[in-house]
């Protein structure tokens, strides 16, 4: 299907709602619950396809769940142990995250296994993984460093990885591959990312220890089935903070949202460019920080966007460009060279997007310069990733003309009430297909 989007200049963004759960915690909470003994039971799981791709892989390889059902899934845990050998290639889709989390899970099983994906997929750098793995007795053929993957499980030696790239995947893949190893395995990171797995794998039971920035567990142990509530994930909430932000009058509170200091970097450069955002009803949900985040409309000024919060912003950047577009001063981001290895390269696609509505964008290997002023109605072409397509919906509210955006489907990966919920709001957004 070619989904495209339309979106007319508009009002005020008003109202309050959830967002749709977190895409990170969803995808661990149904490999954990797959390898841990007995039931885990999942609310509030993002249905997205990113996610249903997950639990389309462990079912292929004996694993029964029941759902998802509005957020429910029911699965009964194999234990470490328990995978069966698919007989399919498992198709992670257009997730980065299935494909490189399931590659540490699947290096050390007694069986082999393939892992596909589609088009973007296909070209982003699975090496990141292979490298680690094989340092730990992993055998996995790739096309030159890409997917498909061909896995042929084996027994594993503890690993003391120091990861060239802040990455929470690659640091998951070897965790995970750590759960299969004889003996310690330990991941140094060179500056924070997202800690949903070292959480998660404490909340099932398994001892991780952490110091500093090296996370280390010791192979041989077990998990134990849990009941998990998903927090809203702060990536789509992003969508609407940009939103409010930019239009005039806006004024909406988003409930239940994770605030987990490795993922609040856009929380971060939103205020530091004048972002009106307050957190109220702080509480902990499963072993992770939730609030519900009001919003408000304010003007924005442009900042140097300091390269140690590129990585807890590392999917916020389309919304952030966006946000740079609107504000009063230029913008400069650098150190976030890994914006082009994502769904799309999501440096130079924003960059041609918003020189379709008028801005001045100056690309750089790792990052830009944002020089902003009024946006126009014109074309953008989302190239298939649907955080571009979110971040230019927004725009469109702002800009002095309509905005077509090309290539949305993916939307459905991350986010699939994305077009309703931008409506409920006040976005005029309109869905066409063909
Ligand atoms: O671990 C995860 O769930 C994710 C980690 C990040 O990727 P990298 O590890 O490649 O930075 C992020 O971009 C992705 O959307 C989700
Ligand atoms: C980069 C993303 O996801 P993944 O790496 O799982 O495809 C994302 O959701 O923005």
């Amino acid at each position: 299907m070619i989904t495209r989007y339309l979106v007319k200049p508009g009002n005020a963004l008003k109202g309050r709602f959830p967002v749709p759960g977190d895409k990170s915690i969803s995808h661990r909470s149904v490999i954990l619950g797959a390898l841990a003994e007995n039931v885990t039971e999942v609310e509030g799981l993002l249905e997205g396809e990113d996610v249903l791709a997950t639990i389309a892989a462990f079912r292929a390889m004996g694993v029964q769940m029941e759902g998802p059902v509005n957020g429910y899934l029911r699965i009964h845990g194999v234990g470490l142990h328990g995978l069966k050998a698919p007989q399919v290639p498992l198709d992670c889709g257009n997730s980065g995250t299935a494909m490189r989390l399931l590659s540490g899970v699947l290096a050390g099983q007694a069986f082999a296994s393939t892992l596909v994906g589609d088009s973007s997929l296909q070209k982003r750098p699975m090496g990141r993984v292979l490298k680690p793995l094989t340092a730990m007795g992993a055998d996995i053929q790739s096309q030159d460093g890409k997917a498909p993957l061909h896995i042929h499980g084996k027994p594993l030696q503890g690993l003391h990885y120091e990861m060239p790239v802040a990455s929470a995947q690659v640091k998951s893949a070897v965790l995970l591959a750590g759960l299969y190893a004889r003996g310690k395995t330990c991941v140094t990171e060179p500056a924070p990312t997202r800690d949903h797995s070292e959480r998660m794998l404490k909340g099932f039971g398994y001892a991780v220890s952490r110091q500093e920035n090296r996370a280390c567990l010791e192979g041989g142990g077990q998990l134990t089935g849990q009941r998990i509530q998903v927090p809203g994930d702060i990536s789509s909430a992003a969508f609407f903070l940009l939103g409010a932000s930019i239009t005039p009058g806006s004024d909406l509170l988003l409930e239940g949202v994770g605030i987990n200091p490795t993922r609040t970097g856009i929380i971060e450069i939103l205020t530091r460019m004048g972002a009106r955002i307050d957190l109220t009803a702080l509480r902990e949900i499963g072993g992770e920080p939730v609030a519900d985040i009001r919003v408000r409309y304010a003007p924005l000024q442009g900042i140097e966007v300091p390269p140690h919060l590129v990585p807890l912003a590392i999917d916020e950047f389309p919304a952030l460009f966006i946000a740079a577009a609107c504000a009063k001063t230029p913008t400069t981001i650098s150190g976030a060279e890994e914006l082009r290895v994502k769904e799309s390269d999501r440096i130079a696609v924003m960059a041609a997007g918003l020189r379709a509505l008028g801005v001045a964008v100056e690309e750089q290997p790792d990052g830009a310069v944002i020089t902003p002023s009024t946006l126009c109605g014109g074309q953008v072409d989302s190239h298939g990733d649907h955080r571009i397509a979110m971040a230019f919906a927004m725009a469109g509210q702002v800009a002095s003309g309509d905005v077509e955006i090309l290539d949305c489907a993916n939307v459905a990966t991350s986010f699939p009430g994305f077009p309703a919920l931008a409506r409920q709001a006040g976005l005029r957004l309109e869905v066409l297909n063909a």
